[in-house]
């Protein structure tokens, strides 16, 4: 079932039938707290301590986030883009700046792009000046891993391959980890998708961590993806639901091990952001999150902020952060 419904949704022609695929958005439109099809159902949740939070610049005010669930999936949450403007252009250019930067590793083949490529890929990017050429770079890059590196082969993790976490990352997913009331939980491997406009990512389930139960959280930016969450095995039917520029998905509980997929990427978001952004921006809060507090200054720079934008028309990036180690573990 699941294949079949991967299948639908990921056909060019016939173009699919996008009826029964969830758009938070219309719930809250609707303002009621439901969105009803034939048998998939949004609830709102209700975050409890949201007045005792330590925001972070970048992020609306807890109190104003509006957090789903979707009881057909427990465990599932998405807090629909609770970034400013700002704050997912910051993310943004972490993503295609910073961290497929060495000694993070990054999908680009020895054989296909030189060394100064996979060292720094949106540096050579942004140095090239040949259509094809930039074309070319540009697409390749698929994803990057850091903190322990996720090994695709052999679906282990290793101590001796990692590379430092970030710690401006590492203090977004504790924010929304303290939010949810996991106040342990511990950023420990990421995994940065790319995926141009016409790419997929299968079915699959993640379970390379030995610590299975703690949540994962998944941030969304640029186009917008259809996801597929299933169930734990590959007959359940699954539900689909847009992840939009902005959002957080967590996966936890039941839903930490099922099936999902993103088998399309709609080009929906043109460059219309507003170009000058204004933020007061706090630098002693920058500093105490870890942020780079240079970047988050330039990206309200129309003209630093156009590659990035440019990148985006056509891209969506996802942000996707696992625990590995049980609680008390200092070591694989
Ligand atoms: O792109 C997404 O939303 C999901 C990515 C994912 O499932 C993964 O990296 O394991
Ligand atoms: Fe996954």
């Amino acid at each position: 079932m699941f294949k079949l419904v991967f299948k639908q949704y990921k056909s060019k022609i016939p173009s699919p039938d996008l009826t029964e695929v969830i758009n938070i958005d219309d719930c809250a439109v609707r303002g009621n707290d439901q969105q009803q099809s034939d048998n998939n159902v949004v609830q709102r949740l209700c975050i409890s301590n949201v007045e005792s939070l330590q925001t972070m610049p970048g992020i609306i005010s807890p109190k104003d986030w509006r957090s789903y669930t979707l009881p057909n999936h427990p465990g599932i949450i998405v807090i629909r883009n609770p970034f400013s403007e700002r704050g997912r252009r910051y993310w943004i250019a972490r993503c295609l700046r910073d961290y497929p930067r060495t000694p993070n590793i990054v999908n680009l083949n020895e054989r296909l792009f030189d060394e100064s490529i996979r060292s720094d890929w949106w540096k050579q990017l942004s140095l090239c000046s040949d259509g094809d050429e930039f074309q070319r770079i540009k697409s390749a890059m698929r994803w990057t891993t850091f903190g322990y590196h996720h090994n695709w082969d052999t679906k282990i993790y290793d101590e001796e391959m990692q590379s430092p976490f970030p710690e401006d990352l590492n203090s977004l997913c504790r924010l929304f980890a303290q939010a949810l009331g996991y106040s342990e939980f511990k950023p420990e491997a990421a995994i940065v998708n790319y995926y141009p406009v016409g790419s997929t990512l299968s079915g699959h389930t993640d379970h390379s961590e030995p610590n299975k139960s703690a949540p994962l959280f998944s941030f969304s930016f640029g186009q917008t993806a259809i996801f597929l969450i299933g169930g734990r095995t590959l007959e359940e039917k699954p539900t689909a639901i847009y992840l939009q520029c902005g959002d957080v998905m967590i996966m936890s509980g039941e839903s930490r091990l099922c099936y999902h997929a993103v088998p399309r990427i709609m080009k929906i978001q043109t460059s219309a952001n507003p170009l000058v952004i204004d933020e007061v921006v706090d630098d002693e809060k920058i500093r105490c999150n870890f942020m780079d507090k240079d970047l988050y200054h330039d990206v309200g720079d129309p003209k630093f902020w156009e590659p990035f934008s440019s990148y985006m028309a056509d891209s969506r990036i996802n942000i996707n952060v696992r625990q590995v180690l049980n609680p008390g573990e200092l070591k694989l």
